[in-house]
């Protein structure tokens, strides 16, 4: 089972001496995630959001640990895609709502109220969800943070929230739009109805859908087919592509002719085009 430093760091506060720090973090394994490397050079991180009782309800303590993972899976060279999953009934059933029923206005305007929750979107890796069952509110809106998504042919996206006289609030209604229009986007976030995976691939939300017991293996083979590139002209496509999220066309292309020009004061850019010409396989060295 993995650690993360940052769980540590934060359980470690509250020890007062040393040979208690070194105890805390013997106890501080995450337990509503599981965290293994996996793939044939085991270089893919598969994440597995684990409470199942709550259907993965994302709770503070779940986020936190996801965050944890996450950040440190950024950092570890031996990682080179990430994959998020649940189980097979549930991805995701949203936020937590039970944990947020008596929540009030100001302290959730002024206090850090899920503040782990747009990890996901910050980690500079490629992350692939890899969606069976429910992927609701929160749920579906990790799933959207994820550069890319598998679905089950039993996945069902939405976002409920409207039904709980909310709104979805960490991208909901803007991923929405983007990915599959206004129209859509409004259907799905006025009424709380679920999208199935099929629509889903069709509405441009999910890439491929697999049968249910097979999306999570696919996901790994894609994770190990990316993490056999050079990580570093990785980060610069996945960075590339998010700014089409971002920028107008102009501005894009403008950014991604810059990063095209910047591969070539890349080790890698050399190396993949001398490989290509010597008709062998490249080694990258992420410089
Ligand atoms: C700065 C960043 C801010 C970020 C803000 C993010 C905002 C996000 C908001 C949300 O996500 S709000 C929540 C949206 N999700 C929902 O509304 C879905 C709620 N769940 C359901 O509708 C149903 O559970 C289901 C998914 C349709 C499944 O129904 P089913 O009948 O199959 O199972 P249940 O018996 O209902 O559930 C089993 C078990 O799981 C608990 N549970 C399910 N979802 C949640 C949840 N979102 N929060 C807490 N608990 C949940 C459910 O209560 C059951 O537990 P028990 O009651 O039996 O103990």
């Amino acid at each position: 089972m993995m650690r993360f430093p940052s769980i540590l760091a934060r359980n470690a506060k509250l020890c007062v001496n040393t040979k208690q720090i070194q105890m805390a973090a013997l106890s501080t394994a995450p337990e509503m995630i599981k965290v293994e490397k996996v793939g044939e050079k085991k270089n893919v991180a598969l994440i597995k959001l684990n409470r199942p009782k709550a259907l993965n309800a994302l709770c503070d303590q779940l986020m936190s640990e996801l965050s944890d993972a996450l950040r440190s899976l950024d950092l570890d060279t031996s990682v080179g895609a990430i994959v998020i999953t649940g189980s097979e009934r549930a991805f995701a059933a949203g936020a937590d709502i039970k944990e947020m029923t008596d929540n009030e206005f100001a302290s959730t305007f002024s206090g850090r109220f899920l503040e782990n929750w747009t990890t996901v979107s910050e980690v500079k890796k490629p992350v692939i969800a890899a969606v069976n069952g429910f992927a609701l509110g929160g749920g579906n809106e990790i799933a959207m943070m994820c550069d890319i998504i598998y679905a089950g042919e039993k996945a069902r996206f939405g976002q409920p929230e409207i039904k709980i006289g909310t709104i979805p609030g960490a991208g909901g209604t803007q991923r929405w739009v983007r990915a599959a229009g206004k129209s859509f986007a409004m259907e799905v976030c006025l009424t709380g109805d679920q999208v199935t995976a099929q629509e889903a691939k069709e509405r441009g939300i999910v890439s491929k859908v697999f049968p249910v017991d097979q999306v999570v293996g696919e996901a790994v083979k894609l994770g190990e087919k990316i993490a056999d590139q050079s990580p570093l002209i990785v980060q610069m496509a996945k960075e590339a592509v998010n700014k089409a999220y971002e920028l107008t066309l102009q501005e894009g292309l403008h950014f991604e002719r810059r990063l095209f020009h910047a591969t070539f004061a890349t080790k890698d850019r050399k190396e993949g085009m001398t490989a290509f010409a010597e008709k062998r396989k490249p080694q990258w060295e992420s410089k």
